[in-house]
C-alpha cells in the first residue's frame, strides 16, 4: 500500500493577509502525515506591480508576464510570499523548505508558445522531479512551492499556482497516495455565487460542463477545475476544493471522474 501525502494549494487572498495566512499555517502545521504546500500570491504581485507603475493583465486566469512583470513575480512569489510562509511554518515547528521550480531542478517548463495570445514569460510544465520531492518529504522536510518554474537555460518562468499543485500532485501520485486540496476563500464550488452555503458536494465532468454552460462556474474556477480533473485522471487519489479554514476537515466540493 502506498503511503499517504496531502498537497495543499493556497491562493492569493489567503496568503496576502497576515491573519488568514497565520490561521492557514496553524491548520497546516497540525495536519498529520506527509504533506506539501503550494502557494499562489497573484494578488500580492498585482499590488506590488501597481506600486511600481506596472499594469497587470490577466487572460483566461493567467498573467501576461512581460520582462518587467517577470521581475516582480520572481521577487514576490520566490521572495516575499515564499519566505514569509517558510518562516511562519518554522515558527510552528514545521521544518519547511521554500522551493521554486529552479531549486533542485524540481520543475522544468517550456515558455508557452504564442498562439492567439502572447503570454510572455509563462511556463508550461514539462516535468516535475517527484523523486527529489519524495526524498525531502521522507526526511521530514516539508516543501513549500512557489508558482515559478525554469526552462533549464537560465530563465525563470511564471506558472499558475493551481497548475503547479496539479502537476506536482500527478508526479507524486506515482509514489504516494495523494490527496490534493485546493483552498480558497469560499467553502467550495458554489451553485449560487451569492449564497456561500450553496456548496456543490460532488462535481463530475458532466456537471462541470453544465455549470460552465450556465455561467455558474466561471473565471479562475474554470482552470482550477480543469487542473483538478486532469489530476484525478492521472492517478491522484482524491481532489477537494474547499475553504482555507477547512483543512483536515471533510467538507467542500469533492471532484469525481
Ligand atoms: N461557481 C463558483 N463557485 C465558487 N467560486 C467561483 C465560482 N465561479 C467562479 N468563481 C470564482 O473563482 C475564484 C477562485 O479562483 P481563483 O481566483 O483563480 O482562485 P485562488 O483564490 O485560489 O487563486 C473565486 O474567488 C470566485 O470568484
Ligand atoms: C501564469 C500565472 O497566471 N501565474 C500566476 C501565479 C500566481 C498564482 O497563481 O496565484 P494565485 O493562486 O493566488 O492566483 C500569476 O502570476 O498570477
Amino acid at each position: 500500500m502506498q503511503e499517504k501525502l496531502t498537497i495543499i494549494k493556497v491562493g492569493g487572498k489567503i496568503v496576502e493577509e497576515a491573519d488568514t495566512l497565520n490561521q492557514l499555517l496553524d491548520d497546516f502545521s497540525v495536519l498529520t502525515g506527509y504533506k506539501l504546500l503550494v502557494h499562489g500570491g497573484g494578488r500580492s504581485a498585482t499590488h506590488m506591480a501597481s506600486r511600481l507603475g506596472i499594469e497587470s493583465t490577466m487572460v483566461n486566469g493567467r498573467r501576461v508576464t512581460d520582462a518587467e512583470t517577470l521581475k516582480v513575480v520572481t521577487m514576490v512569489y520566490g521572495g516575499l510570499v515564499n519566505k514569509n510562509i517558510v518562516a511562519g511554518l518554522q515558527a510552528k515547528g514545521v521544518n519547511a523548505i521554500g522551493l521554486t521550480g529552479a531549486d533542485m531542478d524540481v520543475i522544468r517548463s517550456v515558455k508557452r508558445p504564442v498562439k492567439d495570445i502572447d503570454y510572455g514569460f509563462v511556463g508550461d510544465v514539462e516535468r516535475v522531479d517527484a523523486e527529489a520531492l519524495a526524498t525531502l518529504i521522507r526526511r521530514g522536510v516539508i516543501p513549500v512551492m512557489a508558482p515559478l518554474t525554469h526552462d533549464g537555460k537560465g530563465h525563470i518562468l511564471n506558472t499558475n499556482a493551481d497548475t503547479i499543485a496539479g502537476e506536482t500532485a500527478k508526479a507524486l501520485a506515482q509514489i504516494f497516495d495523494v490527496t490534493l486540496v485546493y483552498c480558497f476563500e469560499k467553502k467550495g464550488v458554489l451553485s449560487d455565487e451569492n449564497d456561500d452555503d450553496s456548496v456543490i458536494p460532488v462535481l463530475t465532468p458532466n456537471l462541470f460542463r453544465e455549470y460552465v454552460g450556465k455561467g455558474i462556474i466561471k473565471e479562475g474556477m474554470i482552470p482550477k477545475l480543469e487542473n483538478a480533473f486532469s489530476a484525478l485522471e492521472a492517478g491522484v487519489g482524491q481532489v477537494i476544493i474547499t475553504s482555507a479554514s477547512a483543512i483536515g476537515k471533510d467538507i467542500g466540493t469533492v471532484i469525481k471522474k
